[in-house]
């Protein structure tokens, strides 16, 4: 199913695919927080997908992100607001905000000096929510950006932004085993523009964009991993959000949508293009709240 910007929303949860299937996924209702793209633009370049001389059209964005929050409240999530800050373009990728998981609520410390002040905005939501304890990281850490929640573990990315000091910091706080993946391509700087949670045991990924140790980790602990093509990542496909059945991702990336219809997933296409020149797509929009 794909869903573009001015095409009738859904009603219901979108129609299971037709495709062959291996197994019957089970969907679970999921908590996301989002930041409308009110502010967004292209002023500066901290990534190799961000050219502040093309024009970017904030109108358009705020239309194609309204329809990414409406297609998680047809799959049945609820989505809560933080509150863009003027000045704070990137403040839309909520996901860099920060980790929360089993109630308590890590907020990010931010590489670049024109992200820092997001990482106070995203603690102080993660306070008013309730969480508890709710911190600011100490060390240099980009939240779901670079870490992400596969079952009972966590996968941690390192390389151009989070430091793996981070990653022992993590591990403390929550308490949880996490896994250091090194990232090579400047490209895919952040883990969820290389590599996508699917459900509590499969993942998808792209090997290229990690180091030759990071493959053999990935490659051991995920032997059924969907493999991503060059295209797909291209269109940071992997930048996806999954509630175990339904993978919402972008709509151009066509060999993923079949590698995962195969697998017994529902792939839902959406066009995110706008986003898409300030380096992010579905995933970085999205930030999961676990309670
Ligand atoms: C998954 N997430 C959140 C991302 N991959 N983030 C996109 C961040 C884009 C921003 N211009 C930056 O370069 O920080």
């Amino acid at each position: 199913m794909t869903i573009t910007t001015g095409a009738p929303l859904p009603t219901s949860a979108p129609a299971e695919s037709t495709a062959p299937r291996t197994t019957q996924r089970g969907a679970t209702p999921r908590r996301f927080l989002m930041c409308r793209p009110e502010h967004f633009e292209v002023t500066y370049a901290i990534n190799p997908w961000m050219d502040p001389s093309k024009p970017v059209d904030t109108a358009l964005a705020v239309a194609q992100w309204e329809l990414l929050r409406s297609t998680y409240e047809v799959l049945g999530h609820q989505v809560d607001l933080i509150d863009p800050v003027e000045g704070l373009p990137d403040m839309v990728y909520a996901a860099n905000g920060g980790v929360v998981y089993a109630g308590k609520a890590m907020a990010a410390r931010f590489t670049y000096a024109e992200r820092q002040p997001e990482g106070a905005a995203y603690q102080a939501w993660f306070e008013r929510a309730g969480f508890r304890p709710t911190i600011q990281a100490a060390s240099t850490n980009e939240g779901e950006g670079d870490f992400l929640v596969v079952g009972r573990i966590i996968l941690a990315g390192t390389g151009f932004r989070t430091s793996v000091d981070a990653h022992h910091e993590v591990r403390e706080f929550f308490g949880a085993p996490v896994i250091s993946l090194e990232l090579v391509d400047p490209r895919y700087y952040h883990l969820d523009t290389a590599l996508a949670a699917l459900d509590d045991h499969t993942i998808a990924y792209y090997p290229p964009a990690f180091s030759p140790a990071s493959n053999a980790i990935l490659r051991q602990l995920f032997p059924d991993a969907i493999i991503a093509t060059d295209a797909d990542a291209e269109v940071l496909g992997l930048n996806a959000v999954s509630d175990g059945h339904n993978v919402v991702l972008t709509d151009k990336a066509v060999h993923l949508h079949e590698r995962l219809r195969e697998r017994g997933f529902n792939p839902v296409g959406v066009d995110l293009s706008e986003l898409l020149k300030g380096g992010g797509s579905v995933k970085c929009c999205t930030l999961e709240v676990r309670s």
